[in-house]
């Protein structure tokens, strides 16, 4: 299986504050790969280092083997972010919000099938700002998906959405996995990691605390409940420090 993200000793440092400390980790193509880990813990930080919309300190970075900081303009049509949220005109509807985003690209997917398939069908001509918070966020989803990407980012994916919406969108996840495309994931919802990730890598304060399968973190852990495995291993108990 071809190696779509690679990165090796990825730091990156806020004045005195290392928010990414050594990190490294790979992700086959056509997998789903989750990164974990408390506020703060730097998976953000990660993400826009390998799109390169931040300058790593030091470490090297491979997507679709092209360099993030050289390459960014060929990355951009091959990679599709979704944004927590994204500045757009006030009174946009979201038919125009969708077809603006597909002039940026040369090989835009079908705007309209996205929305059916994320239930954003009879929303086409409301203006975003009207949407409800879940709407909007299957919108994001909707515009990640728009450059027809290799590979999608998704940022606490389904941070908002009702219980069936969300399974929904998990169902979409599945399909867009078997038709080849690379996920990877941030979220904070372990039974999302669990029904989705193939692999996963949990970090604490920009260091890698586990990286594996859910099956290895379960065992690792000695618990029986994936979210009490990522609870034990994340060490998210509030720390005496
Ligand atoms: N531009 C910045 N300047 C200074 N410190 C920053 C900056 N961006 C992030 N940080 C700090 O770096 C650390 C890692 O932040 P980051 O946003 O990468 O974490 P995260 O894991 O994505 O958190 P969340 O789950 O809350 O989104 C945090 O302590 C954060 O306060």
């Amino acid at each position: 299986m071809k190696t779509i993200i690679q990165v090796r000793g990825l730091t990156k440092a806020y004045g005195q504050l290392p928010a990414v400390d050594h990190v490294s980790l790979s992700v086959k193509a056509g997998t789903v790969f989750g990164l974990l880990g408390a506020n703060g813990a730097g998976k953000s930080t990660t993400i826009e280092c390998i799109l390169g919309t931040k300058k790593a300190d030091s470490g090297e970075i491979s997507i679709l083997s092209l360099d993030p900081q050289k390459d960014r303009r060929h990355l951009f049509q091959r990679v599709g972010v979704q944004f927590q949220e994204c500045d757009y005109q006030p009174e946009i509807k979201v038919s125009e919000l969708c077809e603006e985003t597909v002039c940026l690209y040369k090989n835009p997917a079908d705007w309209k099938k996205l929305c059916t398939q994320f239930g954003l069908a009879n929303k086409t001509n409301s203006a975003v700002k009207s949407l409800s918070g879940g709407e909007r966020q299957r919108l994001f989803i909707v515009l990640a998906l728009i450059p027809n990407p290799q590979v999608v980012f998704l940022d606490e994916l389904t941070t908002g959405l009702d219980t069936k919406a969300r399974r929904d969108v998990w169902k979409i996840l599945e399909e867009l996995k078997n038709q080849g495309m690379t996920i990877f994931l941030t979220s904070h919802f372990m039974d999302e990691v669990e029904a989705l990730c193939d692999e996963i890598c949990i970090i604490k304060k920009g260091k890698i605390v586990f990286y594996g399968t859910i099956m290895q973190a379960i065992e690792k852990s000695g618990c029986e409940k994936f979210e009490d495995a990522y609870l034990a291993l994340a060490g998210e108990e509030v720390d005496a420090e």
